[in-house]
């Protein structure tokens, strides 16, 4: 039997994964010591059994170092072979070079992976530019779409809805999403000039007007993408908006404001656990899952 071996925080939706799957749960604890440095140790013995660590990387920095400890630690006990589910993955954002002298980390990033695991699954990455996960990995890499669950939940929960998304990089999703809800869709303008510097247009045409706004983005960070949009649809006049989001990433103070600028709801993913959290992504993990032990 497969186990899943979830970091803290990981737990509900470990067990969910095995809902589905009947995978054995083996939490993974960590001991923070005085010194900052961390001591990773396994919920079980994994010798001749097939292992994934569940942890989402909303902060990798802090998470990368145990990962490997726990990820070299199971080769060393004597797994078959070690995956990691990353329902969230960091650093995919920083995929090109865009001032001289920057890291490009996305590949960087998914190399330290590749040495660590056998293979890695996450959901919805954000690669707009490069849509293939594959390409960035040298380990088998799986990727699942949350988008028929949204349009589940935008179909169960928002009448006459207007599917927005805020700018090119969303028009992945909120077109898949829109398709699989039967509900009309725009994609906005949007021009980035600082982490919190942000302009969003809205389109000419207005259809927005026509319903009720649902902002889809795959990140909700700093917020200011959410909140130049709500501010500009409140200025036209459209009912207020309903901001659904894959993955809840939410830096400080972002959620509170993005309220504050005028959404009715936000709903996230639980790719990264959040109070926002309405749609759960557990099965889809666990249908992939075994899709990626089947693999040799
Ligand atoms: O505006 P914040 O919330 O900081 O960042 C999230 C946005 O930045 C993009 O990469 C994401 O796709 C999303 O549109």
């Amino acid at each position: 039997m497969t186990i899943i071996a979830p970091f803290p925080g990981m737990e509900p939706l470990a067990r969910r994964m095995a809902a589905t799957s009947g995978a054995e749960i083996q939490p993974v604890d960590l001991h923070h010591f005085p010194d900052g440095e961390t001591l990773v140790k396994l919920g079980g013995d994994p010798a001749g059994r097939e292992i994934a660590f569940l942890a989402t990387l909303r902060d990798p920095d802090r998470l990368a170092l145990p990962l490997r400890f726990a990820a070299l630690t199971a080769r060393e006990l004597g797994a078959a072979r070690v995956g990691l589910v990353a329902p969230y993955l960091g650093y995919m954002r920083q995929d090109k070079r865009f001032h001289p002298r920057e890291a490009v980390s996305a590949p960087i990033f998914a190399g330290f992976l590749d040495e660590c695991f056998d293979w890695v699954m996450t959901a919805d990455p954000h690669l707009h530019r490069n849509p293939s996960l594959s390409a960035l990995f040298r380990i088998p890499a799986y990727r699942v779409a949350t988008a028929p669950l949204l349009a589940d939940w935008i179909a169960a929960n928002v009448p006459e809805a207007v599917l927005l998304g805020p700018d090119s990089e969303s028009q992945q999703w909120v077109a898949e999403v829109a398709r699989l809800a039967g509900r009309p869709y725009e994609v906005l303008t949007k021009h980035r000039s600082g982490d919190r510097q942000v302009e969003i247009s809205l389109p000419g045409s207005a259809v927005f007007r026509q319903g009720t706004p649902v902002i889809l983005d795959d990140i909700a960070s700093s917020g200011h993408t959410l909140i130049r949009t709500l501010e500009q649809l409140e200025q036209a006049g459209a009912r207020p908006a309903t901001c659904v989001i894959i993955h809840a990433v939410f830096a400080h103070g972002a959620e509170e404001a993005i309220r504050h600028a005028g959404a009715a709801r936000i709903v996230s993913t639980d790719t990264i656990p959040h109070s926002t959290n309405a749609v759960c992504v557990g099965e889809l993990l666990a249908t992939e899952m075994k899709v990626a032990q089947c693999a040799t």
